[in-house]
């Protein structure tokens, strides 16, 4: 599940139908919204392939029409559960508009985890809410207007000592690249890169948890994983 998948380019169709890994309930375990239930959504295919990339999404062959899709998020949903997360993958690899379109309108909140390397065209709404991962030097134009708060992924050794933020190739393992970097006015979470071995995330833990402090970014750790859910 480390880094396998291959790199997709964007498909934009008309969104009347997407290709979708799961559809699943738990807690947001990362970010602003991080201890929600949230229902979550998690698109198949991404455009990049981050070597340490954590979730399998390519092996579903699920491709339903979005009125399945949303019959299938409202089974998972409790009454009292108004967020839904599209992720993946790479949520802006396919055409997600419709579906953020029909979620709004149906009242509930949306949140979408993204690379940023990809964009396309998304109504402005304050119930969406798009939180951006770096993985790459340069981030798609038309999108940094639209994030709301940035996710460091971070690694012991792989940091600038200037900013603490991320020096390392994603794609490549031991390249220095300067991922990039957010504009002043947006929040910035930190959170500890997981490499499957305790020792090593403990050092990741560390170095985040540091850098939280002497930054004045904000600490997240993958909630879920603690509490083994989804
Ligand atoms: C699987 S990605 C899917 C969404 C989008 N492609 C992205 O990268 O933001 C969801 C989140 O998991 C994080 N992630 C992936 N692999 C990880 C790992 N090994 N350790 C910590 N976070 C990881 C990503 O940085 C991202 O914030
Ligand atoms: N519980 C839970 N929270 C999450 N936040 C972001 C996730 C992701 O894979 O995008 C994720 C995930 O996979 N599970
Ligand atoms: S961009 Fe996100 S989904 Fe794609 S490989 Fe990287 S972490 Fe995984
Ligand atoms: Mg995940």
């Amino acid at each position: 599940m480390f880094g396998g998948n291959p790199a997709r380019a964007q498909e934009m169709g008309d969104g009347a139908s997407l290709w979708i890994q799961e559809v699943f309930y738990t807690l947001q375990g990362e970010g602003p919204f991080a201890g929600d239930p949230a229902v979550f959504v998690r698109t198949a295919g991404c455009n990049i392939r981050c070597y340490w990339c954590d979730t399998d999404f390519e092996s579903s062959t699920w491709r339903p029409a979005l009125a399945d899709l949303i019959a299938a998020i409202e089974t998972h949903r409790p009454a009292h559960c108004d967020l839904i997360v599209l992720t993946g993958g790479e949520p802006f690899r396919q055409n997600i508009a419709p579906l953020v379109q029909q979620l709004l309108a149906r009242g509930l909140r949306v949140q979408i985890e993204t690379n940023g390397t990809l964009s396309i065209p998304l109504p402005v709404d304050d119930r969406l809410t798009i939180v951006c991962s770096p993985k790459t030097k340069q981030l798609h134009d038309a999108i940094v207007p639209r994030i709301t708060a940035y996710k460091y992924v971070l690694a012991a050794g792989e940091v600038d000592p200037d900013d603490g933020l991320p020096m390392a190739s994603t794609q490549k393992a031991g390249q220095r690249t300067r991922l990039f970097r957010p504009p002043s006015n947006t929040r910035v979470f930190v959170m500890p890169r997981d490499d499957g071995d305790a020792v090593a995330n403990r050092a990741h833990q560390a170095t985040a948890a540091g850098i939280a402090m002497r930054h004045g970014y904000r600490l997240c750790l993958q909630l879920h994983k603690l509490l083994d859910l989804p």
